[in-house]
């Protein structure tokens, strides 16, 4: 019923608003992803989740659940691998295996070949439960991208053999180290079709050069060689299914989970909205921090529009959870408020706890032309887009007061610069907030906040 209310939904939200239907698309596997063990429970316990249609089991928590994702360059083989990483672990008791139609399924991406959509779905390996976003890789869908890798305590980066790493490795390998992600597993892609090691040995000595680049750890980052489409078809096992299992296996043992901060005030990044019809509308994304109970009020915060509500359901992959915890990457069932009201950028928060903030002070860094970012200076008053959790929103960012010829002076590629910010709307921000700055199709700098006006 769920799924067919949101196919309702979404055919006519497209007829709006392509994107935004497409997002709705994409997000839908979050919530179809078929539980890996699901429990029998007391028919009582379903009554609101068995109407809509999604929440048929309990979540477990037996074993620690972490989120990771693929990113990389266009094509390179994301989407391939992450619906190998199913079929394989999925033969292993360990997944429902996830095709590559069902994860890129939005008409515009099948008909593109390429991903839009930021796509989630769920496995099992003896250790840990994981949350895997899927990213886009085109560079005309950063935005997406960026919003996947925000919900990410690690990730694998694909990087294809036959082409090596190219701009987009580079530019989500920035992203990634901006949104937090401390470590990072390599897979080298498409060897299948590679016959000189020569080749595959450079491949591995530029991507560890990278990694170290973007301060992540080169020398010790774990590489593994494969490929993904032999995986999925279910040939060559020596670089199909093995090379998938080493790299979980690799994936368990490099990537940590980040300390859960379970004692602060709870805060959930909104990735996605969509409604239920007779139910009410939901938000996505992944707990920042805190734990969130059903019944808690909350307050929405953020884009101008703050909404006072109530949670009334908490889901996550399909089941239905009393309480969230940070790290989670879930749904949040909101009562009395229209999709309209909520957007993604917005945060939702215990009420009172927070402030959304229109101007503040930060230190930026200003990429140069080689790191992908601008080939020219700007001056006082440019207007980039700034990204800070799931929000984007176009800011002006001038001198402190105080600064020496502020109306001639320069900013070039490469710089340092201490500068304030002034936002179109407001945002949940916090001293210490990390953000991106982008300009059309490019990153231009990273910032940290320092102040807040
Ligand atoms: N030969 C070979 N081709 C592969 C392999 N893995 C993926 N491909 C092919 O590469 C193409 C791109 O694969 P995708 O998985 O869609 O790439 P992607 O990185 O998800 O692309 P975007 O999401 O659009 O950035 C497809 O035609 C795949 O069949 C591989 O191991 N070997
Ligand atoms: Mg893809």
């Amino acid at each position: 019923m769920f799924r067919s209310q949101l196919a309702v939904a979404s055919t006519a939200a497209r007829k709006i608003h392509c994107s935004a239907a497409l997002r709705t698309c994409g997000r839908r596997s979050l919530w179809h992803a078929s539980p890996v063990a699901s429990t029998s429970k007391p028919r009582t316990a379903l009554v609101w989740s068995a109407r809509r249609g999604y929440a048929d089991a309990k979540f477990s928590r037996e074993k620690p659940h972490m989120n990771i994702g693929t990113i990389g360059h266009v094509d390179h083989g994301k989407t391939t691998l992450t619906a190998a990483i199913t079929k394989v672990l999925a033969e292993r008791g360990g997944a429902k295996f996830t095709g590559y139609a069902e994860i890129d399924k939005a008409p515009e991406e099948k008909a593109r070949g390429i991903t839009i959509n930021s796509a989630h779905v769920e496995y099992e390996t003896d250790s840990r439960h994981y949350g895997h976003i899927d990213c886009p890789g085109h560079a005309d869908y950063i935005k997406n991208m960026i919003t996947g890798a925000a919900q990410m305590d690690g990730a694998i980066i694909v990087v294809s053999a036959t082409d090596g790493q190219m701009p987009q490795t580079r530019e989500h390998l920035l992203l990634a180290r901006q949104v937090g992600i401390k470590k990072l597993v390599v897979f080298i892609n498409k060897v299948d079709v590679i016959d000189d090691k020569e080749m595959l040995e450079l491949v591995d000595m530029e991507m560890r050069d990278l990694l170290s680049t973007y301060n992540f750890d080169g020398d010790n980052t774990p590489i593994i060689m494969g490929s993904a489409l032999a995986a999925l078809d279910g040939r060559n096992p020596e670089i199909g299914a093995d090379k998938i299992v080493e790299l979980v296996k690799a994936c368990d043992d490099w990537l940590d989970i980040p300390p859960r901060d379970l004692d602060k005030p709870f805060l959930l990044p909104v990735e996605d909205v969509f409604s239920i019809s007779g139910r009410g509308t939901v938000a996505t994304g992944r707990l920042e921090r805190g734990v969130i109970n059903k019944g808690d009020e909350v307050e929405v915060l953020g884009l101008d529009d703050n909404v006072k509500t109530t949670i009334t359901g908490i889901e996550m992959f399909h089941k239905e959870l009393d309480r969230g915890e940070a790290g989670d990457n879930m749904g949040c069932l909101l009562r009395g408020v229209k999709r309209e009201q909520i957007k993604r950028g917005m945060v939702i928060i215990p009420v009172g706890s927070m402030k959304a903030v229109k101007k503040f002070q930060a230190q930026i860094y200003v990429l140069t032309k080689d790191e992908g970012g601008r080939y020219t200076p700007f001056m006082a008053n440019y207007r980039p887009q700034l990204f800070l959790r799931t929000a984007d929103i176009t800011c002006a960012l001038t001198f402190p007061d105080g600064t020496a010829d502020a109306a001639d002076k320069m900013v070039m590629p490469g710089d340092n610069v201490e500068m304030v910010c002034d936002l179109v709307h407001d945002v949940a921000a916090e001293v210490g907030s990390r953000f991106t700055l982008r300009e059309g199709n490019k990153t231009i700098g990273t910032g940290i906040i320092t102040k807040i006006f």
